[in-house]
């Protein structure tokens, strides 16, 4: 039996306007897999990202979530995505604030107040990211691991099926990077489908399961790890 993937691109091109910054890209993830996306900068990852969530409407090619078209996909739930810190700012609120937010979009109708099962999923979502102790204090005030911490956690209030994380070690010190990358394997290691946006493997690269890697807008290896 074929397996749905998470995620698919097929034989996407993307043009923001100008020349093509993505040329003619396949691929597709199955679930439960645990994919890096690499190149160097302006390679291409953020924008196929961007597609891939439907925020940027292919040229021609196509993607899917979960096996239907981008376009059609309604169950936002399904997915979390982690966008770079250091493009996060988020002033005035507190850690366990910012992870609640991660439920909204679960919550019917969107206006009623958190219930019982947002404040568990929430709760649940500190725990799993050790940052339960810091619920009350402000995410401005956190290091770069914390913060990141929260950003992942609030993500995963949502019980997402496929996590999408943007470079999720950049500007971290190396012990925390190690410890995050420990806790990404642990999420993966549950049956939650990863798509991780990197420059360099660092600490995640003995997790991960396969390679897609970018240069100028081309896929140029896509590689099982061994
Ligand atoms: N809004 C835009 N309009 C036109 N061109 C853009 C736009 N955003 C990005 N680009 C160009 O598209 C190409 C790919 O950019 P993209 O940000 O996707 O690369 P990246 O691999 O994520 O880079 P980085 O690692 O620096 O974030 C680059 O040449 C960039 O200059």
């Amino acid at each position: 039996m074929p397996v749905t993937p998470a995620v698919a691109a097929d034989d996407l091109t993307v043009a923001l306007g100008g020349p093509p910054v993505l040329r003619e890209i396949s691929f597709a993830i199955d679930p439960a897999s645990y994919v890096g996306l690499f190149g160097g900068n302006g390679s291409g990852k953020t924008t196929l990202v961007r597609t891939l969530l439907g925020l940027v409407r292919p040229e021609a090619g196509s993607a899917s979530l979960f096996g239907t078209p981008v376009g059609k996909f309604r169950n936002w739930s399904r997915i979390g995505y982690v966008p770079q810190r250091t493009a996060v700012s988020i002033d005035a609120a507190t850690v366990g604030e910012v992870v609640a937010s991660g439920r909204l979009a679960r919550r019917r109708p969107f206006f009623l107040r958190a219930g019982r099962a947002d404040r568990e999923a929430t709760d649940e979502a500190l725990d799993r990211l050790g940052i339960s102790g810091l619920a009350d204090r402000e995410f401005a005030a956190l290091s770069g691991g914390q913060q990141q911490r929260t950003l992942i956690a609030r993500a995963l209030a949502g019980r997402p099926e496929l996590l999408i994380l943007d470079e999720p070690l950049a500007g971290i010190d190396v012990e925390s990077q190690e410890s995050l990358a420990a806790t990404l394997a642990a999420l993966h290691d549950d049956g939650r489908t990863l798509l991780a946006v990197l420059h360099e493997p660092g600490p995640l690269g003995p997790s991960l399961q396969r390679r897609l890697v970018l240069d100028q807008g081309r896929l140029v290896a896509d590689e099982v790890s061994a």
